[in-house]
């Protein structure tokens, strides 16, 4: 079966991270005689620079029409005057709730040879493998009433942060089901000390936990559960949370793995379709100059091979590859502390080598 797989690089380093990737997806192709076909499609600044849409006809055609995406980034500071709808990550947004990709998978891996990257003393991150599973098509990105306006002569912003209880029950049984394939523990975060919204969270998935006896089952406010990721990062398994919550605690989590530009995610609905993106932005400030660490990206390729063409074995082939290389003592400038500083090409470069 030949599978279809939709590239966008979308803005910034976006572009340049995924074109590291189809390096090693050419190889699977060539070597491993993996039968994929690929097609481009425009989103994000790029696709409102042609088409004046940030997520545009021709792309929502390609996007569906396809086995899997695979995502560089959108964004930059030449879009942030635009109108809300047309900005990029309104067209991310777009996207994401076009093809019902509610499941955002975001592991925070570190492999062994970046535990001195990390901010954090190695002994607190050896070893780390925690899976954040963020609810990505609701919450308040997506919530309306929302906007700005004069309320009683002063200028007044408002978002609304709203969860329907059928979005938290499919969202937390994505985790109590990873949970279960993994080491059997989920932490909830939310804040329902203050929050409604948060308060059903935890009734939902507190109602959820008799399903699941064999997943022990806590929560966690999202204040503590920051510093809890810092303090003791390893006592998580499997959290699960809101949008706007998992978008923030993602990042932090990045840190733990040495970088942001070392995490991988996967964006999936129901069935086998998905997108597969790093956890980074487009990064402007280093775009076009070959310092963007790929490894995110093609993580993500392995995720790809993993949950959308159901072949694991190549993945694990991808991630191995990835550790030889940084075994090798390779590293991009934002993982650089004690290896050979190379740039994002001859990353990819090595990475696609280093396929068995
Ligand atoms: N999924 C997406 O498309 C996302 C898009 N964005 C957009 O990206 C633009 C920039 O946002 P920022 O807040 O600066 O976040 P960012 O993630 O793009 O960059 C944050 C910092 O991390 C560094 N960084 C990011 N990826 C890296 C990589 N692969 N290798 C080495 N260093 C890396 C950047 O240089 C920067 O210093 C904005 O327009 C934002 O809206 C932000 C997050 C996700
Ligand atoms: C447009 C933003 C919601 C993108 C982002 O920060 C993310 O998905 O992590
Ligand atoms: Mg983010």
């Amino acid at each position: 079966m030949t599978f279809k797989i939709t590239l966008m690089g979308g803005d910034g380093i976006g572009p340049e991270v995924v074109a590291q990737a189809v390096k090693v997806l050419d190889v699977l192709r060539t070597r491993h005689g993996l039968e994929v076909e690929t097609q481009d499609a425009l989103v994000g600044g790029a696709a409102y620079d042609a088409y004046g849409d940030p997520y545009p006809a021709q792309t929502q055609a390609l996007a569906r029409d396809c086995d899997a995406i695979l995502f560089g980034a959108i964004g930059g500071p030449q879009y942030d005057d635009l109108p809300r709808d047309k900005r990029p990550e309104s067209g991310l947004l777009a996207m994401r709730a076009d093809l019902g990709l509610y499941a955002n998978l975001r592991p925070a891996i570190l492999f062994e040879e970046l535990a001195s990257a990390s901010s954090l003393k190695p002994d607190i991150v050896a070893g780390l493998d925690i899976l954040i599973v963020r609810e990505l098509t609701g919450g308040i990105y997506f919530g309306k009433p929302r906007g700005i306006e004069e309320r009683n002569g002063i200028k007044t912003g408002f978002n609304t942060l709203v969860y329907g209880e059928d979005e938290i029950r499919r969202i937390a049984k994505t985790a109590f089901e990873a949970a279960q394939r993994r080491n059997g523990r989920l932490c909830s975060v939310d804040k329902a000390n203050v929050l409604d919204v948060s308060q059903l969270w935890r009734d939902t998935v507190n109602a959820m936990a008799a399903d699941y006896p064999d997943v022990e089952v806590s929560h966690m406010y999202v204040d503590n559960a920051s510093m809890q990721l810092v303090r003791d990062p390893k006592q998580f398994d499997v959290i699960v949370t809101g949008n706007l919550f998992g978008d923030i605690l993602s990042d932090l989590a990045a840190m733990l793995t040495g970088s942001i530009g070392m995490l991988p995610s996967a964006s999936l609905g129901e069935g086998g379709h998905g997108m597969y993106e790093p956890v980074h932005g487009s990064a402007p400030d280093i775009a076009g100059q070959d310092k963007a660490n790929p490894l995110a990206t093609i993580l993500s390729l392995a995720m790809l091979l993993r949950h959308s063409l159901n072949r694991g074995d190549l993945a694990e082939l991808v991630e191995s590859a990835v550790a030889k290389v940084l075994a090798q003592g390779l590293r991009t400038g934002d993982i650089a502390a004690g290896g050979d500083v190379v740039g994002t090409a001859a990353m990819g470069d090595a990475v696609a080598a280093a396929i068995a």
